[in-house]
């Protein structure tokens, strides 16, 4: 055998160890960021989805689509607002969020993976009153931005168990029937947490927590949640990667097994992270 079957024979056998650990699983995957805008990393991404799906792994997507929103706005002449990273949301704006989430962003999505042979359902929180939110209580007002109050799974699990993937924008319903713009990270955190997924997967677009944030080399592979109170104290998590994190922390105490923050950047970043022996990014535990 040359090197090269070899080395390709044993990234394939290191996978199988991975695979009977995620078989039947549930893994709940967080899509934005450069891995969604990108036309060769969403290529990727799907194409992931689909060999998870085929191997018998119950992958929830749950996806992001803030760039898309704000381009919408814009060309309707509505300028983007955000306070503490969530997006002030009034009338007008929550029927754009619902026309690009629910409808462009999710439907592509959709599309996307059944060009790669998977069978996708497109749900929205609205959906089987999926996610039922009520108006966020903050100190500055946000509009219709909604806090989760309930998560409902059966539509989730009727479609994984159909062999969907459930594809699922972030859109709540309140119990008057109000939509609400739920940001993407808090969905699928309290999605895996209702699902007790085995696994949660943030992509973002850098390569995980790092001790310092502008120098790669400092990735810190893995943190336990209970460190966490110390690293902010010590200023090393920041800015956008303070609600990332509270996620992961919110995930892992509600349950989810494993939660990783992984790079969208990197071409195939779930499969590497989820079947080989390397994995990427900063695991929670
Ligand atoms: N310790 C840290 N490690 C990594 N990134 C950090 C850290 N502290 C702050 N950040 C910032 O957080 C950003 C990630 O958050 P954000 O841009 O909101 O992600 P996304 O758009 O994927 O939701 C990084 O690009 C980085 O600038
Ligand atoms: C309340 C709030 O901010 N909602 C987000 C929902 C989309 C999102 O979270 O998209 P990303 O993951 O691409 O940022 C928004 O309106 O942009």
């Amino acid at each position: 055998m040359d090197i090269s079957n070899k080395i390709r024979s044993q990234i394939l056998i290191d996978a199988l160890p991975h695979i009977q650990k995620y078989h039947d699983k549930i893994v709940v995957v967080k899509y934005g960021g450069n891995a969604m805008t990108n036309a060769e990393l969403k290529e990727a991404v799907m194409s992931d989805i689909v060999l998870l799906s085929e191997v018998g792994i119950k992958v929830v997507l749950v996806h992001g689509g803030g760039p898309e929103i704000n381009a919408m706005l814009k060309r309707v002449g509505i300028e983007s607002k955000f306070i503490n990273g969530l997006r002030y949301t009034d009338a007008e704006t929550i029927d754009i969020v619902k026309m690009v989430l629910c409808g462009k962003v999710n439907k592509e999505l959709v599309c996307a993976l059944q060009l790669h042979g998977g069978k996708a359902l497109g749900l929205c929180g609205c959906d089987g009153q999926m996610i039922l939110a009520q108006k966020l209580d903050s100190e500055v007002d946000l509009g219709f931005v909604g806090d989760i109050k309930k998560v409902t799974t059966k539509p989730i699990v009727d479609a994984l168990n159909n062999g969907y993937v459930p594809i699922i924008s972030t859109v709540g319903v309140g119990e008057d029937g109000q939509s609400y713009n739920i940001n993407a990270d808090t969905a699928a955190a309290r999605i895996a947490s209702c699902l007790r997924a085995e696994k949660l997967i943030l992509m973002t677009d850098i390569v995980g927590l790092l001790e310092d944030k502008d120098d790669d080399s400092t990735l810190i592979p893995q943190v336990n949640v209970s460190d966490v109170p110390y690293l902010k104290k010590k200023g090393i998590i920041s800015g956008g990667m303070i609600p990332k994190i509270d996620c992961c922390v919110e995930a892992v105490r509600r349950g989810v097994k494993k939660t990783t923050i992984i790079d969208g950047r990197v071409p195939h970043s779930i499969l590497i992270e989820l079947l080989s022996n390397e994995g990427i990014g900063t695991q929670f535990i």
